[in-house]
């Protein structure tokens, strides 16, 4: 295959299917009292680690995230690649053998991972399916969507309000609002670490967004707490003066940084907060932190869910999946090739394991 039929094929968008019906609502898992997420998040950022896009050319990393540009796009060394990163569903037996005996903690990314990815990103809806695998799972672990959209967007689209959801990614958690008598309960924010930089994010969104309506096809999402500038839509020649521009504003603002998704631009705050360190909340607020007999799945397909696989990995402990049709460097240790394979590992892992967790 060549480069550029890659491209195509990962890139191609897909037909947006029709609005879903809400979920049921039923029991979960009372969070614990936490740690400060705030003092946590003050701590020093590793900016090499962080994907922070600094000196260098912008538009070289907006190419790379591209897998047109991408040096692992295909080829020859995805069967090496494949032998690194099986696929989940294949190797089922093996991950419900190793996560025998212990409590599976289920995470999941939205966007690429339950949902297609298409080029309005207000349509990114799931199916009715993929819901139904998703309340299916829930009933049986404790399920949290970790997410780069604002908490209360990712909520409508999954609409399941027994998960945790990890919004902003990550800087803005919350537990479940029902519980298994179906009353709902109130609200309760577990983690806002980045409260402070509100009105600077929404300065920043203003801004952008006037400036943007320059550029055919731009667009600027708000997602709270972080900002996402997309650029699926524009056209190659323009993604330079696409990322000048973002660069330009950003150096105002010194306390926001800018990372890389799928065809996106991310403004976050410069704070040590990540969707790993999500990931390590909600464990510790659910009472798993430091237990060797608890099995974290996280299954995500972008650049910011590689935060949660590496914590992962550092841990030791349970498995990350990353959602790809071609080889990417990454350090989650299975893959699956699209949303309708997260599905299927899903359903089947409910399955073969078969007891409430
Ligand atoms: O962490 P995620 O849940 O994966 O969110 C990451 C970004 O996802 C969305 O953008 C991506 O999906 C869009 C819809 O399919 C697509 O049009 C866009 O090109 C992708 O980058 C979301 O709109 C962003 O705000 C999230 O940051």
């Amino acid at each position: 295959m060549t480069n550029h039929a890659a491209f195509a094929a990962e890139d191609a968008v897909t037909a947006v299917p029709p609005p879903a019906q809400a979920g049921r609502h039923f029991s979960s898992f009372p969070p614990r009292r936490a740690r400060d997420c705030r003092k946590a998040a003050l701590g020093r950022m590793d900016l090499a680690a962080s994907g922070v896009l600094r000196g260098g050319s912008l538009l070289d990393s907006m190419k790379a995230s591209s897998p047109r540009h991408a040096k692992f796009a295909a080829g020859a060394d995805h069967e090496d690649w494949m032998e690194k990163h099986p696929s989940a569903l294949e190797w089922i037996e093996a991950v419900v053998a190793a996560a025998k005996g212990k409590q599976i903690v289920m995470f999941l990314d939205y966007d690429g991972t339950l949902s297609p990815i298409v080029e309005d990103p207000d349509s990114a809806v799931m199916t009715e399916e993929m819901r139904d695998a998703v309340r299916s799972v829930a009933q049986h672990f404790p399920t949290a969507i970790v997410s780069g959209r604002s908490r209360d967007k990712v909520l409508n689209f999954v609409k399941l309000e027994e998960l945790y959801y990890a919004g902003s990614h990550g800087m803005d958690i919350k537990g479940p609002t029902t519980v298994s008598n179906h009353k709902a309960k109130a609200d309760e924010v577990l983690c806002q670490p980045a409260t402070d930089f509100l009105p600077v994010i929404q300065e920043v969104y203003e801004t952008l967004t006037a400036k943007m309506e320059a550029i055919p096809g731009a667009m600027v999402e708000n997602n709270k707490f972080c900002l996402s500038v997309h650029f699926r839509c524009v056209d190659e020649e323009e993604w330079d003066a696409l990322g000048k521009e973002v660069r330009a504003v950003l150096e105002g603002y010194p306390d926001l940084r800018l990372t890389k998704g799928r065809k996106v631009l991310e403004i976050r705050p410069s704070i040590k907060w990540d969707k790993g360190n999500a990931l390590e909340f909600l464990l510790e607020s659910l009472g798993y932190a430091g237990r060797g007999d608890v099995f974290p799945i996280y299954i995500g397909d972008d650049r910011t869910d590689e935060d949660a696989f590496k914590v992962l990995r550092n841990m030791g402990q349970g498995i990350g999946i990353l959602v790809t049709k071609f080889a990417k460097e990454t350090t989650a240790s299975y893959s699956l090739r699209e949303p309708a394979e997260v599905k299927d590992f899903l359903r089947k892992l409910v399955m073969s394991t078969g007891t409430k967790g």
